[in-house]
């Protein structure tokens, strides 16, 4: 699946002929240091990491030691997936076996509330997880060489290549016109605005010589939550979100199951992260854990990235009950008295869609004797599920007239791809998500169409 470019490990030999190599410059001949001796910044910044985390008790031995074989991982610094760079990874550097724990990082260097609160007392107790790792984030990035984070923060993506929707500006967003991507990064943005105007407001001004405003800006504030949201995890044993460094520099495949816990050493009470893998790898593949069963979009707006081969790509529908509707009063008043309102959105799926659509849209296209009598879970007769038919095509119709694009003008952008490599990343992942959501919308009025011909046609469970 993903392609590892450089990843400053040595090689295997391979087996069969060999070739000759020609013969070295040799090195007095070169200006200043050996050629072979130059490290790139990233495979220093990784090596000082993983210095950093052996000093502070992660075993991470290159070589076998007394009764435990070698660390099986690498740090990759580079590799890449569908074509684009997914920064750094982690690699498999001898045969890994299903079950077996990847590594074991120990508390000492991650970052929870619990630690936030005793590295900055000056936090309320009852503060939010993620406010609280925020904070301690953006304290340590001010403290530079001082931090004793300082080899973890070198390692995390630069500023620029950060880019999950809500850090995207309007013009860039523009290229989602018609996405219901736009809608989420707006929404999701101003959460963040609102929740930095209240913690300025409750924490950070009333302790201005603790929390400086030339330090604690909304700034540094969206860099830590993009931080946050595109590498925390959730101990699930523990019920909080952390920041574990390594483990984070995993990246994310849909077909993993990859699982995390939290384990506490018998003799020494030492708390560690553990990673066990769901499957065997072979030497020189990268390790993947899953971030979740996560739509593209959704993918988009907090990691920055998509990934064509997503089982759970889907795209939201927004389906309503027509005002036009003569049992419309009767309607609505019911499902406001349900909680769901007249207007509900859907995921859409490529091969699937929800049964609580399907049920939506036989309740709002629902006759008289259907709403007194009606199981709206189930089938009830061909003319309402025909109807529930065509509605379903109307708002996929609607939903892809919302796009100034067509579908075919994204392909051919794509395919073009001495032009397409020229784009800038945002522009590419932008043409291929609206795309991705173009192709599930007409792929579903396809298969409606379709299936609507057939006399026993009806949505059932096992659309879903
Ligand atoms: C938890 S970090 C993984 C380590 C990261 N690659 C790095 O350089 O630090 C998550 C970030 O890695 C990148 N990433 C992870 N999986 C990816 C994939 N399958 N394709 C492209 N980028 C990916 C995205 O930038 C994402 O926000």
């Amino acid at each position: 699946m993903a392609f590892i470019k450089s990843i400053g490990l040595p090689r295997q030999k391979p087996g069969g002929p060999t070739c000759r190599r020609r013969p070295r410059v040799p090195s007095m001949q070169l200006p200043g240091p050996r050629l072979e001796n130059r490290k790139s910044p990233l495979a220093i910044e990784s090596e000082t990491l993983v210095s950093w985390l052996e000093e502070n008790g992660m075993y991470l031995s290159k070589e076998a030691t007394w009764g435990r074989p070698r660390h099986p991982m690498g740090v990759a610094n580079e590799t890449t997936d569908e074509g684009e760079s997914s920064g750094r990874g982690l690699v498999a550097v001898k045969g890994i076996v299903q079950g077996e724990p990847l590594f074991e990082v120990p508390f000492e260097v991650v970052l929870t509330k619990q630690r936030a609160l005793e590295e900055i007392p000056e936090l309320p107790e009852d503060v939010n997880e993620y406010i609280a790792i925020a904070t301690l984030l953006i304290q340590e990035r001010s403290r530079g060489d001082a931090s004793f984070w300082k080899p973890y923060l070198d390692v995390l993506p630069k500023d620029e290549d950060i880019i999950p929707l809500f850090r995207w500006s309007e013009d860039d967003m523009l290229l989602l016109q018609g996405s219901p991507c736009q809608a989420a990064a707006r929404s999701l943005r101003g959460k963040l605005v609102s929740e930095f105007a209240t913690a300025e407001e409750t924490i950070y001004a009333p302790n201005r010589r603790k929390f400086p405003d030339d330090v604690f800006t909304w700034d540094q504030w969206e860099w830590a939550f993009a931080i946050l949201f595109s590498r925390a995890i959730m101990l699930t044993a523990e019920q909080r979100i952390a920041l574990v460094p390594y483990a984070d520099l995993l990246n994310h495949n849909p077909f993993c199951s990859t699982y995390i816990d939290v384990q506490e050493k018998q003799l020494t009470g030492k708390r560690f992260v553990t990673l066990y893998t769901d499957r065997p790898y072979a030497q020189m593949d990268q390790v993947f854990v899953t971030y979740g069963p996560k739509s593209n979009g959704d993918l988009l707006l907090l990691y920055g990235f998509i990934t064509d081969r997503n089982p759970y790509d889907s795209v939201e529908l927004v389906v309503a009950l027509s005002d036009e509707d003569e049992l419309f009063e009767r309607k609505k008043k019911y499902l406001d008295e349900s909680g769901v309102g007249t207007t509900a959105t859907f995921p859409l799926y490529s091969d699937r869609y929800p049964m609580e659509l399907i049920e939506f849209l036989r309740f709002c296209v629902a006759g008289e004797d259907e709403l007194d009598n009606g199981d709206f879970g189930d089938f009830m007769n061909e003319d309402n599920e025909t109807l529930v038919a065509k509605t379903l095509i109307s708002a996929c119709q609607d939903a892809l007239a919302a796009y100034p694009q067509s579908r075919e003008e994204d392909d051919k952008l794509i395919a073009d791809r001495s032009m397409y490599k020229m784009f800038a990343q945002k522009q590419r992942w932008a043409i291929r998500q609206r795309r991705a959501e173009k192709r599930i919308l007409e792929r579903t009025i396809a298969n409606i169409e379709r299936e609507i011909t057939d006399p026993t046609f009806m949505f059932t469970e096992s659309k879903e």
